[in-house]
């Protein structure tokens, strides 16, 4: 690494070193939790932005009920589940104001702006199209869509309706997670070799008949704790489509279509990085490898991303859920002063032929709030500048940028899953309403 550039990287690890003093001890963590839990709610403005949940989910209580509640220009205006007790119930739970018996209802529901998707995977790519139809923005739950193809279906439809649609990839929207991105992208472990990424779930966290292992509805860990993995590989060193080398199934359930677990190895193409830095921070022979489990063994969810370079090793633990507090671990080695000359220093941190082994271990919080709650904050702040006609040209811009970008991410996510599943010798997912018909039509073709 030659001096200014290491200049450039002392300077924003001094940054993050210095914000992570702040954030270290017990009160900021218990703040973090309670920002999480929606705790002292603001005051909102006299217009907000009206969102319906659709789906009356676990997730949607934690990633949009409580997060909404600390941002001023959102409100959770209506709630539907297919069944219209379930709906007034959750409805009166969570102080959401109207619930409505059918997703169509609530799609069709003048009041409202944008729609939060979170059903099960099968179901995303179908409602979230309807929502698109309906002329209302989407925040829609990770995976994306059962597959590729339905990926980039329902964003030709966004694109022509000119609508917000983002895939809820929470936790690359915390400030952890962006620097970790900045670190690795800018160069400052040299030439990326190795990433690797895990998240291990325990076996008792879903029972066995959880929407995550139901073929039917695009279940699969590939499509669940995988989808980070596929992400991060993508997200972190800045590369969009690597390609899969080799990839293995494992614990299949659900007459061996649903993977338990899934182990991949990726190669980047050369030259693949799409980070703005003037040079690519992906060595040739870069490899990306992931382990995704939801039948683990071990007591504790894990989840860790583990990048190794040609000058040093960034890691972060803690990676989905980072607000909950995380580590990460930075070690790099950097040319001495008197350069290779000197080989005198004798300190515990010198590896001898003037090269010198530094190490620091952050936090990163920025404001303290969770994930949920900036990918939100931004998701309204964009659907904001699309929706006003004065917003000045450059803002414009941006967003039309974002929304690119969330096309081509989440085609690109779906495309690396679907390849996965192909490499495993497991048959892509498929849309529940696809996989319904192909049932029925099986079903009669077995009568006849
Ligand atoms: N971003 C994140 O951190 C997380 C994201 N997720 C994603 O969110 C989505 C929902 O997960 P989660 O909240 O854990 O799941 P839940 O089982 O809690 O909720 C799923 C909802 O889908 C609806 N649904 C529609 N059709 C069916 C069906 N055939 N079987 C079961 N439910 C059905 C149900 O709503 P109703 O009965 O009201 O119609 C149900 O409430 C998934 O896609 C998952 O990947 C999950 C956890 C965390
Ligand atoms: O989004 C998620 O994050 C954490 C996992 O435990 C869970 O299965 C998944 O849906």
């Amino acid at each position: 690494m030659d001096e200014e550039s290491a200049a450039v990287h002392t300077t924003y690890l001094t940054d993050l070193i210095a914000q992570s003093k702040h954030n270290k001890g017990a009160a900021g963590q218990l703040q973090r939790v309670l920002n999480f839990l929606g705790h002292n709610p603001v005051q909102k403005t006299d217009n907000p932005v009206r969102i319906g949940v659709l789906g009356a989910s676990q997730v949607a209580t934690y990633a949009l009920i409580w997060p909404a509640q600390r941002i001023a220009d959102v409100e959770v205006a209506a709630v539907a589940a297919r069944d219209p007790k379930r709906a007034a119930d959750y409805a009166k739970k969570h102080g959401i104001p109207v619930a409505h018996g059918s997703y169509q209802q609530l799609v069709d529901d003048p009041s409202l702006t944008a729609i939060y998707v979170a059903t099960p995977n099968g179901l995303h790519g179908e409602w979230a199209e309807a929502a698109l139809r309906a002329g209302k923005h989407v925040l829609c739950e990770k995976p994306f869509t059962a597959n590729a193809e339905e990926a980039r279906l329902v964003q030709s439809v966004a694109a022509k309706q000119r609508l917000l649609c983002r895939e809820a990839f929470h936790y690359k929207e915390h400030p952890a997670n962006k620097a970790v991105a900045q670190l690795l992208q800018s160069g400052a472990i040299g030439q990326l070799q190795q990433l690797a990424v895990q998240v291990l779930i325990p076996a008792w966290a879903f029972s066995k008949d959880d929407i995550r292992f139901q073929a039917r509805l695009a279940g699969g860990t590939m499509m669940d704790a995988g989808c980070y993995c596929a992400h991060t590989l993508r997200f972190f060193p800045g590369c969009s489509r690597p390609h899969v080398t080799s990839a293995t199934a494992g614990k299949l359930m659900d007459g061996g279509a649903v993977d338990g677990r899934m182990q991949a190895t990726l190669a980047y193409p050369k030259g693949s990085s799409s980070s703005s830095s003037s040079s690519s921070a992906l060595g040739a022979a870069a490899v990306g490898k992931l382990e995704a489990d939801l039948r683990h063994k071990g007591l504790w969810p894990r989840t860790r991303f583990v990048a190794t370079g040609t000058l040093g090793r960034v890691e972060i633990n803690n990676f989905i859920l980072p607000s909950m507090g995380h580590n990460i671990s930075i070690t790099r080695t950097l040319a001495q002063p008197g350069g290779p000359g000197n080989k005198s220093d004798c300190s515990p941190d010198s590896l001898g032929d003037g090269l010198k082994e530094q190490r620091h271990s952050i936090e990163v919080y920025g404001s303290g709030e969770s994930n949920y709650y900036y990918q939100l904050t931004r998701f309204i702040s964009d659907l904001r500048v699309l929706e006003d006609k004065q917003a000045p040209k450059e803002a414009k811009r941006a967003v039309q940028r974002a929304m690119d970008d969330d096309a081509r991410d989440a085609i690109d996510n779906m495309t690396l899953i679907d390849s996965i599943y192909t490499a495993a010798g497991l048959p892509l997912r498929q849309p529940t309403h696809v996989a319904a018909a192909a049932a029925a039509a099986a079903a009669s073709k077995a009568v006849k």
